[in-house]
Order: C-alpha cells, then structure tokens, then sequence
C-alpha cells in the first residue's frame, strides 16, 4: 500500500455534493478489486452491485441468465443498483460491466455519485477475465470477439462518466492511487473551472 491521501474520499465527496463513487467499466477491468481497495483505504463502506443482485436474487449471476434470461437480469441490475444509489451512506459501488449503459441507471449515477471509468486495453481484458468463467457474456467460443465488440459499443458511453483512469497491469494500488489523483483533480476543477484554463 502507498501512501497516498485516500483517507481524503470522505471529505472530497462531501466537497462534491455527492454520497458515492461509482465504478464502471467492462468485465475484467478491475471495478470489483479496485473499488473493494479504494473503500478501504479511504474508511468507505463498499458494495459490489454483482454481489447484491445475487444477494437479492438467492444465486449466482451465472443462473440468473440460465433460469430467466438476461432482461430479467438487466431489469434487477437496474433496481438494485438504484436502492444502492438511493442509500445516503457514503459509499464505493462497483457496478457490473453493463450497468451504466442503462440511460435511467446513467442517470442515477449522476445524481449520485463520481463516476469513474476504469479503462483498460482488450489484451488485459482478455487476460484477467480468462481466469474464471463466472461471466455468462464470455461463455463461448471466442471470449476475445465478445470483449473487443463490447469494447465498440460500450466504451463511448462509459466516457460520459466523471474520470477516466486506465487500468494497467501491475498493483492494483497503483491504480486505486490514479483513481484517487484523478477524483481530486476533478473536484477541484468543478469547485474552481477556470483554475482549468
Ligand atoms: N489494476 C489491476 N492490476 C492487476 N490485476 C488486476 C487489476 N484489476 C483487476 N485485476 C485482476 O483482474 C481480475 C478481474 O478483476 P475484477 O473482478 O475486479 O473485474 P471487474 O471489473 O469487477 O469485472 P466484472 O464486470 O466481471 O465484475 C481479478 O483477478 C483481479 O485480480
Ligand atoms: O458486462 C456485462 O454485461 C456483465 C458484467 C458482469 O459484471 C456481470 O454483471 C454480468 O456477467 C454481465
Ligand atoms: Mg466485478
């Protein structure tokens, strides 16, 4: 672990108005691992969206697409996430890769949260989601087809959030130490935008 100021979180979203940081990003891109990180360096609760629509639902996400198909998955996704969101605790919330391409769910999270979007090239996607097979979208002959179509159609939406940090190989506290550069960045240019010029 470095040393680097994240027992600042609680204070820097108060400065920003808002209750949560909220991960996004495609499957693999560390929002789970950073984001579980990130809350406990800084003293926030976190809350894995994946985890409580299983919680919810009483199995795993794998079943949940087997037993009722994935716009019954999507439609709990969105609930769930919303009761999270609506939840005034301060909080690091790891969404599930496909969440924030909801336009209500999107929306939530603005109102919410500091959105970041942990970015990350195909071939580290493809590295890290190889290690486990709990992800019904890459359950299938070509994982790497899958994530590079998804990379098209999701990575212009998941720039509309707040940050954008790239998730490289290495510590994970390096990223969690972006993360929180950038976060402070951010807030500082929305309290002060012509500090920006
Ligand atoms: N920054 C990182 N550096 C090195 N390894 C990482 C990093 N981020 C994640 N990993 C590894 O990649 C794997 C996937 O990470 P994780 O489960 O956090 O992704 P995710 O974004 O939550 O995916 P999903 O959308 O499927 O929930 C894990 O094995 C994790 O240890
Ligand atoms: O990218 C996606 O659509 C998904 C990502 C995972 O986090 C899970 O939410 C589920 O496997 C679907
Ligand atoms: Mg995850």
């Amino acid at each position: 672990m470095t040393g680097s100021p994240a027992s600042q979180l609680p204070d820097l979203l108060k400065r920003s108005k808002r209750d949560k940081i909220v991960l996004v990003g495609l499957m693999g891109a560390g929002k789970s691992c950073v984001g579980r990180r990130l809350a406990t360096r800084s003293g926030l609760a976190f809350l894995d969206a994946d985890s409580e629509i299983e919680t919810a639902a009483g199995c795993s996400i794998p079943e949940i697409f087997a037993r009722d198909g994935e716009e019954a998955f999507r439609a709990g996704e969105r609930r769930v996430i919303t009761r999270l969101l609506k939840n005034p605790e301060p909080a690091v919330i790891a969404t599930g890769g496909g969440a924030y391409m909801n336009p209500e769910t999107r929306a939530e999270i603005r109102r919410h949260a500091l959105a970041v979007w942990l970015r990350a090239e195909l071939d580290v996607l493809v590295r890290r989601t190889a290690k486990r097979d709990n992800r019904p979208l890459l359950k299938n002959s070509n994982p790497r087809q899958v994530l590079a179509e998804l990379i098209e159609t999701r990575y212009p939406v998941y720039a509309e959030a707040d940050i954008t940090v790239e998730s490289r190989e290495g510590p994970i506290d390096t990223t969690v130490d972006d993360v929180i550069a950038a976060l402070e960045h951010a807030v500082r240019n929305e309290e002060d935008p012509l500090a920006r010029a």
